[in-house]
């Protein structure tokens, strides 16, 4: 379809290849993600999620196959280019967070229109302050996020994410450790955004209650695509 964000056409994946610890993790993965869906992304622990949404991401290379985002194939492209590719196209939420712990939360949402440079600076601050309101968190911009809960944590990821206005938003277990009321508010945060940017939405998730409430559910089982049976 002309309007997929991303394409990937028989994508394998092997770690170590031609050691003795060598793993193919995934196997002829055929998948397509069209613009403003927002799917849930499910599997047993070891399946693939992870190893797959790396490499959308661009974070990882397949060792075979093709990846296509915004129809361009990515195997052509060189280091540089897969970087802008990436910090234009996809924002990241993970569970972990990733945020800079001895920074406030407004300098790590700040932090990649900093690095991109294609804002200009009276802007950054302005955006991210924006930002900050959208996810609940403008009393606590100026706090660090180490000293923030989990819930906020992630709402500063989901604004992090969003500053350079991505059209892919890949979350890894965006509410694997927070309490249920944490997770559903995540959650709605992310279902709000996309509705109204229409960017795509790609969640790895163990909650098979929020994958429910998407648009689409994909299993991966044993490094597969698994359409029949949504694994529960
Ligand atoms: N860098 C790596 N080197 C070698 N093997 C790896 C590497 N990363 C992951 N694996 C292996 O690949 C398989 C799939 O891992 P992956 O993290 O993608 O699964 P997952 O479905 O995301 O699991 P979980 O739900 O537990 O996070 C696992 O057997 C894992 O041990």
């Amino acid at each position: 379809m002309a309007d997929d964000i991303i394409k990937l056409d028989k994508v394998c994946k092997v770690y170590n290849p031609g050691q003795p610890s060598e793993t193919e993790v995934l196997h002829d993965i055929d998948l397509s993600l069209a613009s403003g869906e927002f799917v849930a992304l499910i599997g047993p622990s070891g399946s693939g999620k992870s190893t797959l949404l790396n490499i959308i991401g661009l974070l990882d290379k397949p060792t075979s196959g093709r990846l296509m985002i915004k129809g361009q194939d990515t195997n052509f492209l060189g280091e540089a280019e897969i970087t802008r590719l990436r910090g234009h196209t996809i924002g990241f939420v993970f569970q972990y967070h990733y945020l800079i712990s001895a920074f406030t939360a407004l300098e790590n949402v700040m932090m990649p229109m900093l690095v991109d440079r294609g804002f200009p600076s009276a802007e950054i601050e302005k955006r991210a302050r924006d930002l900050l309101i959208r996810v609940g968190l403008e009393k606590v911009s100026g706090h660090l996020a180490m000293n923030m809960s989990g819930g906020q944590q992630q709402r500063v990821a989901i604004a992090r994410a969003l500053a350079m206005q991505p059209d892919l938003i890949l979350a890894d277990e965006p509410t694997g450790n927070l309490d249920t009321k944490s997770a559903d508010s995540v959650f709605a945060l992310m279902r709000e955004f996309n509705q109204e940017s229409g960017a795509s939405y790609l969640i790895v998730t163990h909650n098979m209650e929020l994958a429910r409430r998407c648009d689409r559910i994909i299993s991966v089982v044993d490094g597969r695509i698994d359409i029949g049976r949504p694994y529960a």
